[in-house]
């Protein structure tokens, strides 16, 4: 095992050539965050040797220069790959090839990302093994650390988890599963550091934490990769809600298949989705309740407020910047960081304490016995000194609110894809029904677990629920341009609302 910074070349393959292939490829990505914007350059920052042979596995820092552009800086991101070498192409890691380095095949190599191939994740899984509580397996500058409780079975396939993800997941066997975060923020990942604390407090509403790994990145311990407990009975949030949409749907003539019968509402089609909303609230409503429990908390004062109303707004700015659709409703979503920011202390006690971050239907998992919670890890786009700070636990609440929105949805904006015009007024109907019927129960079941109704704060919800579909606006620009409109139809919605409308709705 060799290491190197800013090395020169890689066992004989220069760092110059693995780069060249690097760059058309990185953007392809769906980890990359950099997508639409132009890359300067990409550089090899640091290299280990995991693997020598023929496969071969190194592990890189890669640094990525973008250029700055529609009011965002340049900047250099910096991303963690697995690269695997081998000599010949082999057909079963096709989808993860970068490139081939070397004209003549003989002497050549093909680039690929190891994070694909079972035979070289199989090393990584091993190193938990070898690593004992409080006795970490060191390679190099890799640290691979173990929880007390539970040790990972070594010599298992690894499978890489085909959902859209801003990480790469391996799941070894059905026993554990390993996110390595792509892009890295010097630091302990708030994945790893929520996930410890919440295990640490007795809860069972996350998968259990194994083991994981770290080195030192610009002077600091920084997270590279988290094992957890894999929950082969579950199933996402995202997937299960979309089930019962388009349940809804199949009885509202989407497809244009129906026998013009009259359209059944939420409550009435199969697939009703409340009672699962309801018990989401509850377990959302416990885990604040840990967090609070296990880690420091606050009241906010009113400077925080008004500066939490500031950022919102320079957010919002920067948004309409890169996306003009925003542009027309700016002054009026104004409004909702204006009510923020006059809430006074001594009538309106706002409290504060680490949250999710990035609480979404995807980040929710049904096993056979109840609701987890997924990925503590925080917006990805943000600084971590943000997503550590302490928040409001009705942000998670507006953004789980947002997520039945996009449920509901969804399926408009895909069915609008290609055609003209805007999708038909009774399904716009049926969407919003949907969404607003499984946005009560959440918070129904939310109050239910003993924490504030967040029905009962419109200021704080409305305020929140702005940000993250501002947020939305500018993710989907960038990732999804044709789910776009879901996200607007919540800047439409809020731009008009007044903050004492239902939140719920
Ligand atoms: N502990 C787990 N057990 C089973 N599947 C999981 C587990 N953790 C994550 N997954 C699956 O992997 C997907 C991506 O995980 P997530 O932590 O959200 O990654 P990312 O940070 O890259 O978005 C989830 O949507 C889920 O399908
Ligand atoms: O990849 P992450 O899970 O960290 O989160 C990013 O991608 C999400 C989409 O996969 C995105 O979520 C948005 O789309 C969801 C439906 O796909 C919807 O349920 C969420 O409410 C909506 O915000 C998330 O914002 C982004 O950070």
């Amino acid at each position: 095992m060799t290491h190197s910074t800013r090395p020169q070349d890689l066992r004989g393959i220069p760092a110059e050539a693995v780069c060249a292939q690097l760059l058309p490829w990185l953007p392809r990505q769906r980890w990359f965050a950099g997508k639409g914007r132009t890359i300067r350059g990409v550089e090899v920052v640091s290299a280990v040797e995991l693997v020598r042979g023929d496969p071969g596995m190194f592990h890189l820092v890669l640094g990525v220069a973008l250029e700055g552009s529609r009011g965002l800086p340049a900047v250099v991101d910096h991303y963690q790959l697995l690269l695997g070498v081998r000599r010949w192409r082999v057909d079963r890691l096709d989808h993860a090839t970068i490139g081939r380095v070397g004209g003549d095949p003989a002497a050549g190599a093909v680039l690929y990302d190891a994070a694909h191939d079972s035979e070289l994740t199989t090393w990584l899984l091993e190193r938990f093994a070898a690593a004992d509580a409080g006795d970490p397996c060191e390679v190099g500058p890799l640290v691979f650390q173990r929880c007390a409780e539970r040790a990972p079975r070594g010599r298992l396939a690894g499978l890489v988890v085909g959902a859209e993800q801003s990480n790469t997941s391996i799941v070894f066997g059905d026993d554990v599963i390993l996110k390595l975060f792509r892009r890295l923020t010097p630091g302990v990942n708030p994945d790893l550091e929520l996930c410890l604390a919440l295990a640490g407090a007795g809860s069972r509403r996350i998968p259990q934490p194994v083991a994981w790994f770290e080195a030192d990145f610009e002077g600091e311990a920084t997270t590279l990769g988290l094992l957890q407990e894999y929950l082969r009975t579950g199933t996402d949030g995202w997937e299960l809600a979309k089930t019962s949409v388009r349940d809804l749907y199949a009885d509202q003539d989407l497809l244009g298949i129906g026998g013009g019968t009259e359209p059944l509402h939420a409550h009435e089609v199969g697939g009703d989705f409340a009672g699962e909303s309801f018990r989401l609230g509850v377990a959302t409503a416990e885990v604040h309740a840990d967090l609070a429990r296990t880690l420091p908390t606050a009241i906010a004062g009113e400077d925080e407020l008004q500066s939490l109303a500031e950022q919102m707004s320079r957010r919002l700015d920067a948004a309409a910047g890169r996306v003009p659709e925003l542009e027309p409703y700016t002054d009026r979503l104004r409004d909702a960081y204006r009510d923020l920011a006059q809430l006074r202390r001594e009538d309106h006690p706002v409290p504060l304490q680490r949250v999710h971050g990035d609480f979404h239907l995807g980040q929710v998992m049904r096993t056979s016995t109840r609701w987890v919670l997924i990925d503590f890890e925080g917006e990805p786009a943000q600084p971590l000194v943000e997503r550590r700070a302490l928040h409001s636990p009705l942000r998670d609440v507006a953004a789980m609110l947002r997520s039945f929105d996009y449920a509901a949805r969804h399926l408009l904006a895909e069915r609008r894809t290609g055609q003209s015009g805007a999708p038909a007024p009774h399904l716009v109907r049926r969407a919003e029904e949907w969404a607003l019927r499984n946005r009560d129960a959440f918070c129904a079941g939310y109050a239910k677990a003993g924490a504030v109704d967040p029905r009962a704060e419109p200021v704080l919800l409305r305020a929140f629920e702005t940000d993250k579909a501002v947020y939305e606006v500018v993710y989907e620009s960038g990732n999804r341009p044709t789910w776009l409109p879901v996200p607007m139809s919540a800047i439409r919605r809020l731009a008009e609302r007044s903050p004492q409308s239902s939140p719920a709705g």
